[in-house]
């Protein structure tokens, strides 16, 4: 391998010093000399080797008495070189040798790898005829593919691979005569000697050609313009040492010696040291014009300065900044020491230490012993560990949540029942099974002397205050709460924690909820259970499972903590729409109480004492300053807020008392205005008018009092100031009293607001004109209309089933069914057809009703999806009221499932279906049989007013709903809608 070598490894290899030629007597001009020696005193004398060897003068005559010696061939005669002078005659033949990656140029060394035994054996040999020269060319670059493809050690494979023509084509056809310094394995060292140019090839293996010997164009030592080149490639090489360290070794030989400073020197040797590329180091080789070359050259060493440039700034850049950032480590460092020496501050690891120690202390008798101990591995481990990696920063993270938690820290819990049930009474109204079910929890608690931790599911329509209750219900036990909503949650790391190896990892919610609360019994609310989301790394409701279950929660693990806490004595209260969206291992370890909805009468209540009470305080507003009318309130509950919850109703109360608000502050204003514009002056005013001019007055006077001498003076000053002083007391007089007039100004103003007033009158001003609600469309239902009670996420309501014929003829007898109705809703619709036929066809036997009629059944409210079995019988009669042209009677509602053979299966939701019903002014239900205990169960209040039947056959509907006296008064006021 040809191989430019460091200065340094050059030495290694040849530790003999670099011979001292003898100077050449035509090379040195004086100007030359000159320039050479501010070279030279750029150039530190360190020692450094270079390439550069001082051999013989290229192209001058004179006999080079050098000797290149290395240690070894001094003491070895027979490896010693016989310094000759290569004339040209003898080497007209020479060997060629390639050189890969830049050429040789006269006056340089170059160490190269010979591969080929035979050229090697062939350099042997010549260095033994003692005619130790051969040829070296740059080898050109690869005709054709990519050179560059081949990478470093192939390319070189490659090259050596190379023998006779086609290496013979491939060498660039200028060269130089190389003296072959030494050979050590296949390293063979050559020296520079002068210029070649091939003629032709003699012989291929190995490869020997003809050559011309090159001289240099003849020039003039005195042309002002080489003169003024050189000096600009010396200055030049000048600037480039001034900033690059690199170029000084070689220069530094270069210098030692002068005596071979020649033009065509300084170009040769301007170009071998330049970082150019070997095609321009060629084109200089190649250029006997002196002129012309040393030109080029100065191109190369301009180009190299632009680089040195660079480089000095991108050190210069490098250097600011890697002192910058030790000068602030230093400083640091020094701070640390000083406030470390003052006992100021420990350092951060001990401080930090003492800051866990600290906090964990009081707890240790607490803590179970597991958790100790890794709080005590983790905090040896903080010791060890560098304050500035990211292992420290995941420790102390994890020593902060550790030690933070309250490890066996409990509120003193409250066993008073009557003031547990004194504390729900004041949040809530109603919601007696909710109540009654935590006053029981305080019981069993009281007994046991202990609480054990539960799970409450709360599960209701929106707005009946599940959420609100929790709050409550911790309030009544004396636990602290925290809240947290599962709603879409779909990672399990937000219940169970993520791995401490995940970049800002957390812990689970339940450790942060310890960590909020700071003691190990909270009350935790986990909202919207049901609409748990499905979860994309592991099932949230697994996770759940284990955080709720009592059998495995007293070793909940989390991921981020790794040591197990006991979350038994947590008190858990869920909260959900439905049911039946719970995942079912959940619901399975939860005790549900459900809150149905309000009545009206609830409603009432609870807008009354809870709602206006809380929402008045929070307007600012005085009771005596509003007052909302029964009447006020039940308009707005019936005809603006209808459904089961009181958010609604919340709301609305809220935007009344923001306008009474507005109503009393613009009162309040205009009353101001005229008051103001009455008086002319500010109390306040007129008071600072006041003190300043009294003040201003009497210093005036007192210091007229010390100046003046003369007595007469001083008696008139007196007076004057008896004069001021009864104006200033009149003044004051006048201005208490306009204070005390506006003071009672201020009193009427208060008088003057007047009482806000609203009643079912001026409602709309307030909440706008009434929203149309549908379940209630029909004031009495026409003939084929009959009301459903259903059951929804929202609570219950009611729903109509219309029924119409579409056309009449022989054998037509069909159904069409509408409404967005479910599988199980369209057959019940088909089992309610063939009953309603049988049923007509045992009462009315000649009617060939649904034989011969097209029927549309329809289930308005289109938009809303709606399934399930329990409008059965309500359809029958629907049908049958068409058939018969008998309206149903006047406000019937119904539900249950109806058989084939008519029998009236049971319902579910009786609650919210009898408040739906009620809510719609409905004065008679019927419900299945089975459902008798279900009605009975619910609060009299709920009750209150209705008509209840509970049948197992359809026949008795049939007879409460077409009974016949009814049947007459009913037929009277509706007109047959067909
Ligand atoms: N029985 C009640 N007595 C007094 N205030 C009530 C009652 N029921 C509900 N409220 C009030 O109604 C508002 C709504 O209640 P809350 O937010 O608890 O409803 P929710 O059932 O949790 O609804 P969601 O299912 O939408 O979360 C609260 O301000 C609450 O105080």
């Amino acid at each position: 391998m040809l191989k430019l070598i460091s200065s340094s490894r050059f030495h290694r290899l040849h530790p003999t010093p670099l011979p001292v030629l003898r100077p050449s007597p035509d090379s040195t001009s004086p100007l030359l000399r000159v320039l050479a020696s501010s070279l030279r005193g750029l150039t530190r004398r360190t020692g450094g080797r270079s390439f550069f060897c001082s051999d013989s003068a290229e192209g001058s005559d004179h006999v080079p008495d050098a000797e290149v010696k290395t240690s070894e061939e001094s003491h070895s005669k027979a490896s010693a070189i016989v310094p000759t002078y290569p004339r040209p005659e003898d080497y007209l033949t020479v060997l060629a040798l390639p050189l890969i990656h830049r050429p040789l140029f006269p006056g340089f060394y170059m160490p190269i790898f010979v591969k080929d035994p035979k050229v090697l054996a062939a350099l042997q040999e010549s260095r033994e005829r003692q005619a130790p020269y051969a040829g070296a060319f740059l080898l050109k670059d690869e005709p054709e593919g990519d050179p560059s493809a081949l990478s470093g050690s192939d390319a070189d494979k490659n090259v050596y691979d190379l023998k006779g023509k086609e290496l013979f084509n491939r060498l660039h056809e200028v060269g130089t005569l190389a003296q072959i310094s030494s050979i050590h394995g296949d390293q063979v060292i050559l020296i520079g000697h002068r210029r070649l140019r091939i003629t032709e090839m003699v012989s291929e293996d190995p490869l020997t050609v003809k050559v011309d010997h090159l001289k240099d164009k003849a020039y003039n030592k005195d042309d002002d313009i080489i003169k003024a080149t050189s000096f600009e490639v010396i200055s030049t090489l000048r600037d480039v040492l001034k900033t690059s360290s690199l170029w000084r070794d070689h220069v530094q030989t270069y210098t030692k010696h002068i005596g071979d400073f020649t033009y065509p020197r300084l170009a040769d040797f301007g170009a071998a040291i330049s970082g150019a590329n070997k095609l321009q180091c060629q084109q200089v080789l190649e250029e006997l014009d002196v002129y012309k070359r040393l030109k080029l050259t100065l191109e190369l060493v301009k180009k190299e300065m632009e680089i040195s440039k660079i480089q000095e700034s991108i050190a210069k850049a490098i250097e600011e900044k890697i002192s910058g950032e030790q000068r602030r480590y230093l400083l640091n460092e020094q701070l640390k020491a000083i406030k470390k020496e003052l006992g100021l501050e420990t350092d951060d690891k001990t401080a930090l230490t003492g800051k866990f120690r600290e906090r964990i202390e009081p707890k240790r008798e607490k803590c179970p012993a597991h958790v100790l101990q890794v709080i005590d591995e983790e905090l040896a481990k903080l010791q060890l560990l560098e304050a500035s990696s990211s292992e420290f920063s995941v420790t102390r993270n994890y020593l902060d949540w550790l030690t933070a938690l309250p490890w066996g820290e409990y509120s003193d819990e409250n066993f008073d029942v009557t003031r547990a049930q004194k504390i729900l009474d004041e949040d809530h109204y109603g919601l007696t099974d909710v109540k009654e079910r935590i006053l029981e929890f305080i019981a069993v608690g009281k007994l046991r002397g202990t609480s054990q931790g539960k799970i409450i599911c709360l599960s209701g329509p929106p707005g009946v205050g599940k959420t609100s209750i929790g709050r409550s219900i911790a309030r009544a036990l004396n636990r602290k709460f925290f809240r947290f909503s599962v709603g879409g949650l779909a990672d399990v790391a937000e219940i169970k924690g993520h791995r401490r190896t995940y970049i800002g990892a957390m812990p689970g919610k339940m450790v942060q909820c310890l960590k909020n609360v700071g003691t190990a019994n909270p009350l935790v609310l986990i909202d919207e259970i049901d609409k748990l989301g499905r979860g994309h790394a592991g099932d949230p409701a697994s996770a759940l499972l284990e955080l709720l279950d009592p059998e495995q929660n007293a070793n909940f693990l989390d991921h981020y903590l790794d040591v197990t806490i006991d979350l038994s004595k947590v008190l858990f209260v869920c909260t959900a729409n439905v049911i039946e969206m719970i995942p079912n291992p959940l619901l399975d370890r939860m005790e549900v109480v459900a809150i149905a909805g309000y009545i009206t009468d609830e409603k009432m209540h609870i807008a009354r004492d809870y709602l206006e009470k809380s929402t008045r305080e929070a307007c600012g507003i005085q009771p005596e300053q509003v007052e909302v009318t029964d009447a006020a309130l039940l308009a707005l509950i019936e005809n603006y807020c209808r459904e089961a919850g009181v958010r609604n109703l919340q709301k609305h109360i809220e935007k009344i008392y923001r306008k009474i608000a507005l109503q009393l502050v613009r009162q309040g204003e205009t009353t101001d205005a005229t008051s103001h514009s009455a008086q002319s002056v500010e109390p306040e005013k007129a008071e600072v008018d006041y003190d300043e001019l009294g003040q201003n007055t009497v210093q005036k006077e007192n210091s007229g009092l010390v100046e003046g001498s003369n007595p007469e003076q001083i008696g008139e000053t007196f007076k004057e100031v008896d004069n001021v002083q009864t104006d200033i007391s009149s003044d004051q007089a006048e201005c208490l009293e306009i204070a005390k007039e506006s003071e009672e100004d201020k009193k009427i103003e208060t008088k003057t607001v007047e009482k806000v007033l609203v009643d079912e009158t001026n409602l709309a001003d307030f909440v706008g004109k009434p929203v149309f609600h549908a379940d209630r469309i029909y004031d009495q239902t026409p003939v084929g209309v009959v009301m459903g009670l259903a059951w929804t996420a929202m609570g219950g309501s009611t729903l109509y089933i219309e029924t119409t014929l579409v056309q009449q003829g022989e054998g037509k007898g069909s159904l069409r069914i509408t409404g967005q109705l479910g599988d199980v809703m369209k057959e019940s619709a088909q089992i309610a057809h063939t009953i309603a036929r049988s049923i007509l066809l045992e009462k009315e036997p000649e009617n060939p009703f649904f034989a011969n009629s097209e029927l549309h059944l329809h289930v308005p409210a289109g938009a809303t999806p709606k399934d399930g079995p329990s409008a059965g019988c309500t359809m029958t009669t629907s049908l049958l009221s068409l058939a018969m042209k008998k309206p149903v009677k006047k406000d019937i509602a119904m539900t249950g499932e109806v058989t084939l053979t008519g029998k009236i299966l049971p319902i579910g939701g009786v609650k919210e279906k009898t408040i739906a019903a009620r809510r719609s002014g409905i004065k008679t239900i019927i419900f299945p049989s089975a459902n008798r205990r279900d009605f009975d169960e619910l609060a009299p209040n709920v009750k209150e007013g209705i008509d209840v039947h509970f049948v197992d056959d359809y026949m008795q509907i049939f007879d409460l709903a077409f009974g016949d006296e009814q049947f007459q008064n009913i037929e009277k006021q509706v007109p047959n809608a067909l």
